[in-house]
């Protein structure tokens, strides 16, 4: 007999592919503490780089024709051997599929396992190696489902030694599986012979790769090798949650629970509808997602229909929650998937068809493939649960239309006699915006029986009563909780502006990118000033990347992949990822324009401190922004501190900004020629006409000599003032009072050391100054200001 897949611990019969590693990114917001392993798994991964790195090198140097027999792939260390299991886990790593490869298995005396190796099959071209970032990107340049069983690492949880396995075992449910003897050999110092870091990891993996598996139950792993045992979780026992939540709650290292939590739990699984308002990053996902998992894994029965269904109004949103939620029923056997737009239709039919137990999704999508299957709309009407998170946005009139439909279609359940009626949750950090302050602290607007009888109208659209009654409360009087501030910002928000012109917002961006290097998160109001800012930054060696609604829906999610994993990187981008995106250790977030709403504002600054830890927003006002800004303070009642620039050193970096917006600006201008050129061809063919060659030659010959000419001469000036800025990109930066002449004669304290040498204690770009973050700055500055600083425009 091989090696038996634990019972139940598979995928459900007719479930699609795992989820796609596009969207692994999400797995990295639920910013668990750190977890045994996971320090050795990143120093593992450093030197795999770095082997990969000298391989390349390597590989560069003998060239091609030297293959090897046996490919330079890492061999797979078994700790125990797994007689007649070879074929299936060759098929789980879906191996045997490779062209080219040959899987062979060896034993290994030292440990008595055995040893996958790939050996080159006859003919087979040596294929470049990869890392495995490298591969990650491919797969997610590819739609294919094999593309995505790529990311299948083998679970070996899943699995049981064939020596230990015996049906007698089996029914009385002592089997041990692989993974847990590994944790157990780990903890015991015992060598297994096997590297499976994701053992260690508790799995954090496979909720990367397949978050829409269902995880192993309760009870059938040994607690203490999966969670942190000094994680005291007795408060949220007090609020009644589930032995199995409890461990998934101590897993995450979450021992309290957040006000909004502690708040709405025990009334949510207590059956009643919730109305919750709380600040950005305080936890509104669990406080809604809690009673659904609660609710699921206390059932009993075979799957009849989705228990939740979650509605979000980005697709990013949409991938986080899910994640969030499938990290949360680690013990749970729950299969909770995404369904949003931007990624393939058949694969997410596939998973609207495939048993899932809470569905996340945005209303577009979801309403384009519910509205065609009867089956999928008979799910709708049978839902327990509905949460609709980011409630105002969605709300917001015009926006959305799909949400009308599904809200009929979820209303159309008729209430059975005896059971519970449907449960619906509705949450955001601005939903009580409209309302006066009696109403936030009274019951909410729409169940008071005033209210009733004064106005048997339609209510506003777009208001608190609207979303009332079209969301389709079964609560005759929802619970209603409010825990925001009057400004509905976090409290571990310190926030800054900058004065300036217009024209000088670049200036300061880079002067703040510069002085304060940190995981920055840059909003704009336009898809235009991202086009324009992302050459801009790159051509001054910023590590930026772009997020907006117009970008295809994988660069999206690998771009945010990347700006979570890389250091000080910048992310500008659009609203698209003002709300809910819980994006670890976003240091700073800048507005470099007024945002449109003080919702807008409170909303985007709250992609940093989240999960209370500290956070810096800084918002740009140029002159022709004060009348906004103005108005937004004057609405969330705030007045907004100027932060400390350092303006000598504005001066100094002034430019190569200038250098980088001039380069910026030829080559836009030269590509825009050049698109016009080519869509003037292409239109031109297609309807078979000739074009005027005055008006647009047609062939490159045909282009007047002193067009070409002219365009030549535009490239050669583009190159020198390349070469030009790259030149004061390679020239330190020099703080005030400092001479680059003398600096060995300078009063600053080893000078000639720092600017020689990259000092720890010293800033990369400017030696002269201390390393600082932007948010010392600012709260040093608010410590000693009464606003004496001179940030007008320079
Ligand atoms: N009880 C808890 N203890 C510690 N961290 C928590 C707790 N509950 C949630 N978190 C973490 O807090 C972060 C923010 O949670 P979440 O995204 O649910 O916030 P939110 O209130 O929905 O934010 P937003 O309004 O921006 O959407 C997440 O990283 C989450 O893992």
């Amino acid at each position: 007999m091989a090696a038996a897949r634990r019972k139940g611990a598979g995928k459900r019969q007719g479930a699609a592919a795992p989820s796609s590693a596009d969207e692994s990114w999400a797995s990295t917001m639920l910013n668990p503490p750190p977890m045994p392993g996971k320090k050795r798994k990143a120093q593992e991964q450093e030197q795999e780089q770095e082997q990969e790195q000298e391989q390349e090198q390597e590989q560069t140097r003998d060239g091609d024709s030297e293959e090897a027999a046996v490919w330079d792939w890492a061999d797979v260390a078994l700790p125990t051997r797994i007689g007649g299991a070879d074929d299936e886990i060759g098929g789980v790593m879906s191996l045997q599929e490779v062209d080219g490869v040959d899987c062979v298995w060896e034993d290994d005396e030292a440990t008595g396992g055995r040893v996958l190796k790939f050996r080159k099959a006859a003919g087979a071209k040596k294929p470049r190696r990869r890392g495995r970032l490298a591969q990650k990107s491919a797969a997610m340049a590819d739609d294919s489902d094999e593309a995505e069983d790529a990311y299948c690492a083998v679970d070996w949880d899943d699995f049981v030694a064939v020596d230990d396995f015996s049906e007698e075992k089996a029914e009385r449910g002592e089997l041990v599986s692989i993974g847990a003897q590994m944790r157990s050999a780990a903890a015991t110092g015992e060598d297994s012979g096997a590297e499976d870091s994701s053992a260690e990891d508790g799995g954090a993996e496979a909720s990367d790769t397949d978050a829409a598996a269902p995880p192993p139950l309760a009870g059938e792993e040994d607690e203490e090798d999966v969670v942190d045992p000094d994680v005291d979780v007795s408060a949220w026992a007090q609020l009644g949650v589930h032995p199995p939540l409890l461990r998934a709650l101590r897993h995450l290292g979450f021992s309290e629970p957040t006000e909004i939590q502690a708040k709405t739990l025990p009334a949510a699984m207590g059956g009643r509808d919730i109305i919750g308002a709380a600040e950005t990053g305080s936890g509104k996902t669990l406080a809604f997602g809690i009673p659904m998992l609660q609710h699921i894994s206390a059932r009993q029965g075979a799957w009849a229909g989705p228990t939740g269904l979650v509605l979000a109004p980005t697709r990013e949103l949409a991938i986080q929650v899910r994640n969030h939620l499938t990290a949360m029923a680690r013990f749970v056997r729950a299969r909770i998937v995404a369904v949003v737009g931007g990624m393939s239709q058949e694969k997410q039919e596939r998973l609207l068809g495939s048993q899932p137990d809470i569905i996340v999704a945005t209303p577009g999508r979801l309403w384009e493939l519910a509205s065609t299957s009867d089956a999928h709309l008979g799910h709708l009407r049978a839902i327990r649960f509905l949460a609709v998170d980011e409630a105002d946005r969605m709300l917001e009139p015009g926006h959305f239309k799909e949400l009308k439909f599904i809200f009929q279609a979820v209303n159309e359940q008729a209430p059975q006699a005896g059971a519970p009626g449907r449960q619906t949750f509705v949450f955001s950090a601005t939903l009580l915006k409209d309302m006066s302050l009696a109403q936030r602290r009274g019951a909410p607007p729409g169940s008071s029986k005033k209210k009733k009888n004064k106005s048997k109208a339609r209510p506003e659209p777009g208001s608190m009563e609207d979303l009332v009654e079209r969301v389709g409360f079964r609560d005759t009087e929802p619970v209603f909780v409010d825990v925001t501030r009057p400004d509905a910002t976090a409290r571990t928000l310190t926030e800054s502006r900058i004065d300036c012109l217009a024209s000088d917002k670049d200036h300061y961006l880079y002067y703040l990118l510069v002085r304060y290097p940190a995981r920055t998160l840059v909003f704009v109001n336009s898809i235009d000033s991202i086009r324009r800012m992302l050459p801009m930054l790159r051509l001054l060696r910023v590590d930026a990347l772009g997020l907006h609604a117009q970008m295809e829906q994988r660069q999206r999610l690998k771009n945010i992949d990347r700006f979570c994993e890389t250091e000080n990187a910048v992310l500008v981008a659009s609203d698209v990822a003002a709300r809910g995106l819980d994006i670890p250790r976003v240091e700073c977030v800048i507005h470099y324009q007024v945002p449109r709403s003080g919702d807008l504002y409170v909303h985007r600054s709250g992609r940093t401190a989240r999960a209370q830890s500290e956070g810096l927003a800084i918002m740009m006002v140029s002159p022709e922004e004060r009348k906004l800004y103005y108005r937004m303070c004057a609405k969330l009642d705030k007045d907004i501190a100027a932060f400390p620039v350092d303006l000598d050193l504005v001066a100094r970096l002034r430019p190569r900004v200038e250098l980088a917006r001039d380069v910026e600006l030829r080559e836009h201008r030269l590509d825009k020629r050049a698109h016009e050129r080519s869509w003037f061809k292409k239109n031109a063919a297609e309807m078979d006409i000739e074009l005027d060659s005055d008006f647009m030659p047609s062939s490159d010959d045909e282009r007047s000599a002193e067009a070409a000419c002219s365009e030549r001469q535009e490239r050669q000036q583009i190159k020198a003032l390349k070469a030009q800025l790259a030149q004061l990109l390679a020239t330190k930066v020099l703080g005030r009072g400092v001479s680059g002449r003398y600096p060995t004669g300078s009063t600053i304290a080893g000078l000639a050391d720092r600017l020689t040498t990259d000092s720890a204690g010293a800033n990369a770009a400017i030696p002269t100054l201390r390393k600082e973050s932007a948010l010392e700055a600012a709260k040093s500055k608010s410590k000693s200001r009464k606003n004496k600083s001179k940030t007008w425009p320079v």
